[in-house]
């Protein structure tokens, strides 16, 4: 990897790095949150870093390695569901006597909300109507909002390039690509997911994309665990694929039968980790908590590789 990148992908890692640290000093995920919103140097920093280190050092990787890209997934998997036949086939595995109501597209366009989306990647695609939302945007193009605070209403509602609310039931697909481990607490990425359920037209897909540089089968125990439990809120997997550097995902949003109580989403939320979580506890802690128990390996190179920052 050049120096340049490495530069680069140092500040994003560091940033996740140090949000972990933060909670687990006060054990108070809402004041870092709060703090961290508020630190307006820091962010800008990583998206000026991330948006230069995806749009010029990943994108010659897109061009040599085509395969490689998380964009080119998301979109080769967005046209095989949406436009060849993708979704009748869902359709008939999951339940062939049920009459549904045809699913619209605008145009006919997939409306997507591409939740930490930076610099806007997937805007290239004219087939897509995105929405593009960063908590920190590093383009003028992408509108500002903070996913976790952001409210659900009938509509979206847009003010210059902020986000007011977002419109439920609205999206045929939302994407979260490198985004779930930018959070320091597994609550925050199960609150991203429900928000999404919540967020999602009755079929639409939730597309989740993770990095890790390592072999297939290094973290299947947290793919699984995050199946489980987004299979719990009506978001079925229907696509699993690992490629050099992230597992990407596509789930697909179910009705589900009964409600959850809030002592479901308490057991729920955990299954939500990456092992970093794990990081600087003392085995005691995890015992008594009951949580995943990593090897030392599976620690010590973590989970958190960001495509290029391994090689
Ligand atoms: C690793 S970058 C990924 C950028 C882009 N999605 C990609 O795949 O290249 C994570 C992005 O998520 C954004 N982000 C983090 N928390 C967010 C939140 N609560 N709401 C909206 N965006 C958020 C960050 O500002 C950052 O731009």
């Amino acid at each position: 990897m050049s120096n340049d990148a490495k530069v680069l992908a140092d500040v994003v890692k560091d940033v996740h790095k140090e949000l972990r640290q933060e909670l687990n000093k006060t054990g108070d995920i809402e004041s870092v949150w709060v703090n961290h919103c508020r630190n307006i140097a820091r962010l800008k920093k990583y998206a000026s870093s991330m948006h230069k280190l995806a749009s010029e050092h990943w994108e010659q990787l897109r061009i040599s390695n085509p395969a490689t890209s998380r964009i080119n997934w998301t979109w080769s998997f967005l046209q095989y569901y949406f436009f060849a036949g993708g979704l009748e086939i869902q359709r008939r595995k999951s339940n062939p006597h049920t009459v549904r109501p045809e699913l619209i597209l605008k145009e006919p366009k997939i409306s997507v909300l591409d939740v930490g989306s930076c610099y806007n990647p997937f805007g290239e695609y004219e087939e897509l109507d995105v929405l593009p939302i960063d908590l920190c945007p590093a383009l003028g193009s992408v509108y500002h909002c903070d996913f976790l605070k952001i409210p659900i209403g009938e509509k979206s509602i847009l003010d210059g390039q902020n986000v007011l609310s977002l419109a439920t039931s609205h999206f045929h697909c939302i994407v979260f690509s490198f985004l779930l481990e930018y959070f320091p607490s597994s609550s925050q990425r199960w609150s991203c997911c429900e928000k999404a359920y919540m967020l999602l037209v009755e079929e639409g897909i939730l597309i989740i994309i993770t990095p890790d540089s390592k072999a297939a089968h290094s973290n299947t125990k947290v793919m699984r665990s995050w199946r489980e439990a987004l299979a719990a809120i009506g978001l079925k997997r229907i696509k699993y694929e690992k490629l050099q550097h992230a597992h990407c995902m596509a789930f697909r949003k179910v009705s589900v039968d009964t409600e959850l109580t809030r002592e479901d989403r308490e057991l729920l939320a955990p299954k939500m980790y990456i092992p970093q979580d794990f990081h600087n506890r003392s085995d005691s802690d995890s015992e008594t908590k009951n949580e995943v128990k990593f090897t030392e390996e599976e620690l010590a190179e973590g989970f958190m590789y960001l495509p290029m920052l391994d090689e």
